[in-house]
This record gives C-alpha cells, structure tokens and sequence, in this order.
C-alpha cells in the first residue's frame, strides 16, 4: 500500500507502507501508481515527496512474493512514471534503498539522505541483475566504473559515500521528511515563480 497524504501548500507526501521494509509488494506496486497519478493530475499539487514508513525508504522487490505468479502493475512502467512525472518528484531515503528500492529513488528528481541510511543494488547476492533502471540510471548518475562497483559487488554504501559518489544530492541528519517536504516547497515556489 501506498498513503497520499495532501501537506499544506502544494506538496503531495506518497508513504510506502509495507512492513517490515516497505518492500515493492504488488499492493505497494498498486499504490504507487495510483498516488503518483493522483499527485500529478491534481492541479494543486506542485511536488511530491517519496518516502517509507516506519525509518524505512524502501528493501527492494518483495521476497516472500518470489515464488508466487506475478501480479499487480510491473515495476518498470511504474518507476518510468515517476521520471516522466511533469512535477518534481523528492525521495526522502531513511534507513534503506536497496534493489527496486534504490531504482525507484533513482527515478526521482532529487535524493534526501538520512545520515544513517545504507543504499545499494544487493541484485546480484540473488543472481539477479538490477532490472528496473539502476543499470542505466545509476551509470549516468556517477559514471560506469562506480556504477560497476556497486552493480557486481551488490555491496551497501553509507549515506555520505552517496552523496560523495552522486547517488544522492544531500544528506541530512534532522527528519528526513521535514527536510524533504521543505525542499519540495521550496522547489515548488521556485517552479511557480517562473510560470
Ligand atoms: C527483481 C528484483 C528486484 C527489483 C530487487 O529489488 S532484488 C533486491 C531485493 N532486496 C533485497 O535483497 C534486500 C534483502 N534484505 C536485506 O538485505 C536485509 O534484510 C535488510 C538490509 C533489508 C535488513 O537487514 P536487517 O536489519 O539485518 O534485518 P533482517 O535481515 O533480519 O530483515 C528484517 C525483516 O525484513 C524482512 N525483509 C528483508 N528484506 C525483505 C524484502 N526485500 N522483502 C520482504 N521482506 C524482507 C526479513 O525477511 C525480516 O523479516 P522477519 O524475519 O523479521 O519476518
């Protein structure tokens, strides 16, 4: 599942809710589809802010879904619709962006970091390789060498090696959420200025 939640002003907060890790369930799948289309045909709505429930951004594809039929909206178009969105879209990432996780946050316009979140494409430990964009995103994000790194290693950064490496645009250490509302109203009156 996914919460839309209409913050004051004009930024549309999207919540993934799927304990214990916010995993891309069909359901989760589901939500975001439907919140993202909501948030960018509602004319109010200015930006939007991605982020997980409970400390959690995002772990990935939901495992306990691997051994059944695939159902729900297919991850791809999905996350493509959040690149295409014609509003800047913000992924506030608190505790964990890993697989799916991550290339839904590198989909976004911009990348909040808590200080204390690990990201990471961990595809390959499952004999996988990232499906969903990472492998293109992530290498024009931060160049092929870095981007190979993390792809054949599936290894975790930290936040400030994110943000070192250009995964991430900022990194903080107060509520991600707040920090990322703020920015996203901040971008919003910036967009309104110039219309
Ligand atoms: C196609 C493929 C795509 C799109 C992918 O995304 S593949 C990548 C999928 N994600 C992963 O491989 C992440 C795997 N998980 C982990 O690395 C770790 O669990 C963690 C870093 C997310 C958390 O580690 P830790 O704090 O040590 O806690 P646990 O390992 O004990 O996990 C806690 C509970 O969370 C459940 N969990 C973890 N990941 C997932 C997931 N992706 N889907 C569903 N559930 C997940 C884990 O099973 C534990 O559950 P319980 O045992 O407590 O019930």
């Amino acid at each position: 599942m996914a919460r839309y939640t209409r913050i004051p002003g004009s930024i549309a907060l999207i919540t993934l809710m799927n304990p214990p890790v916010n995993a891309l369930s069909a359901a989760v799948r589901q939500g975001i589809t439907d919140t993202v289309g909501r948030a960018v045909s509602d004319p109010e709505v200015k930006a939007v802010v991605l982020c997980g429930e409970n400390g959690k951004f995002c772990g990935g594809a939901d495992i306990r879904e691997f051994a059944g039929p695939m159902t729900g909206p297919p991850l791809i178009p999905m996350i493509d619709a959040i690149e295409a969105a014609e509003k800047p879209v913000v992924a506030a990432i608190e505790g964990i962006a890993l697989g799916g996780g991550l290339e839904l946050a590198l989909a976004c316009h911009y990348r909040i970091a808590h200080v204390k979140a690990r990201l990471g494409l961990p595809e390959v430990t499952l004999g996988l390789l990232p499906g969903a964009g990472g492998t293109q995103r992530l290498p024009r994000l931060i160049g092929v060498p870095a981007a190979l790194d993390l792809i054949v290693t599936g290894r975790h950064v930290s936040a400030q090696e994110a943000l070192k490496l250009g995964i991430v645009d900022q990194v903080t250490d107060g509520n991600i959420q707040e920090v990322a509302m703020e920015f996203a109203q901040s971008m919003s009156a910036t967009l309104n200025s110039r219309c």
